[in-house]
């Protein structure tokens, strides 16, 4: 779709290259990896599917994270062809888009958890599609509406990431970045246009807990920290307060996804029955809890 016509589709939207008013505000992530340095904290990230089992219960599941202790939440937007996703989270996906949920409902979400007084900063985690899908303009304009702080796209072809970069640079929204293992030859490209933190993927391969990460993990993370300033985080894998703890000795952030997410689909009849909602979202309460150090 023609920049033109996405400009035409976003009413009010900026028009395409008309700078949107320069933000004074700090971007939350900032302010939140600045006020853990000052207390020597790890961030807690979790990582859940929008609309998993429906919009409500999340909405109840983002106050119940936050009250256990999180710091900042990754906003999974469910997506048909998840395709660096393991079979939990692709089961959440799944479970999603059988409510239909789209971009848009994932900013209302992030909008409504921001009414009931959520304060942590929001990075919304999608694939690149369902961004094309909303149109670029609209897309980001959205998002600085209802509060996103963060935005990660795991599978953003590289020859678009300056576009995108800017574009979120001018809304304030922070374009965090991935590194791997193998991204060893343009890490330092990826770290000098990186925003909010630095995403560290502690193995190859798909989401989903590991009982083990290969011993270079360690050493890969101190690099990527030698190469920037900005707070480094690390997901893939990690799903227990033993496995936050030999982290949060490296690093600033821990992703924690698939474990959260399995626990929902657990208690998914649970939620769903209002005799046992509340102490299911108790449950998943105390399981974040656990994790944060
Ligand atoms: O699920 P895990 O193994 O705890 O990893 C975090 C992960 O779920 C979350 O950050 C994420 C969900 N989907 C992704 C795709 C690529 C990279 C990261 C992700």
């Amino acid at each position: 779709m023609s920049h033109s016509a996405e400009s035409g589709l976003a009413a009010g939207a900026a028009q395409e290259g008309e700078r949107l008013p320069a933000f004074e505000a700090p971007n939350r992530i900032e302010e939140t990896f600045r006020r853990l340095g000052e207390t020597g904290g790890t961030a807690l990230i979790p990582f859940l599917t929008v609309g998993d089992p429906d919009l409500d219960t999340t909405l109840d599941i983002i106050e119940q994270m936050e009250k256990a202790g999180a710091d900042v939440l990754e906003l999974g937007v469910p997506y048909s062809d998840p395709l660096a996703d393991g079979p939990v989270i692709q089961r959440a996906s799944a479970r999603a888009l059988e409510q239909l949920i789209t971009v848009r409902t994932c900013l209302d979400v992030a909008r409504k958890a921001r009414e009931r007084g959520v304060q942590m900063p929001f990075v919304l985690f999608t694939y690149y599609n369902p961004i094309l899908q909303t149109g670029l303009d609209l897309f980001f304009e959205e998002a600085s509406r209802n509060g996103i702080s963060g935005l990660i796209i795991p599978d953003l072809p590289y020859e678009e990431s300056e576009d995108m970069l800017r574009r979120a640079d001018r809304v304030n929204i922070a374009l965090i970045p991935l590194v791997a293992p193998t991204s060893s030859e343009r890490i330092d490209k990826i770290l000098r246009s990186g925003r909010g933190f630095v995403y560290c993927v502690s193995s190859l391969g798909v989401t989903g807990e590991r009982a083990s990460f290969h011993d270079g993990v360690d050493a890969f993370i101190r690099d990527v920290k030698s190469r920037t300033d900005l707070p480094v985080a690390v997901g893939f894998g990690i799903s227990g307060r033993d496995q936050v703890e030999r982290f949060a000795e490296l690093c600033d952030g821990v992703v924690v996804g698939s474990a959260i997410v399995r626990t929902i689909e657990t208690l998914i009849p649970d939620l769903m029955n209002a005799d046992k909602r509340e102490d299911a979202l108790l449950q998943i309460r105390e399981f974040v809890a656990e994790l944060k150090v």
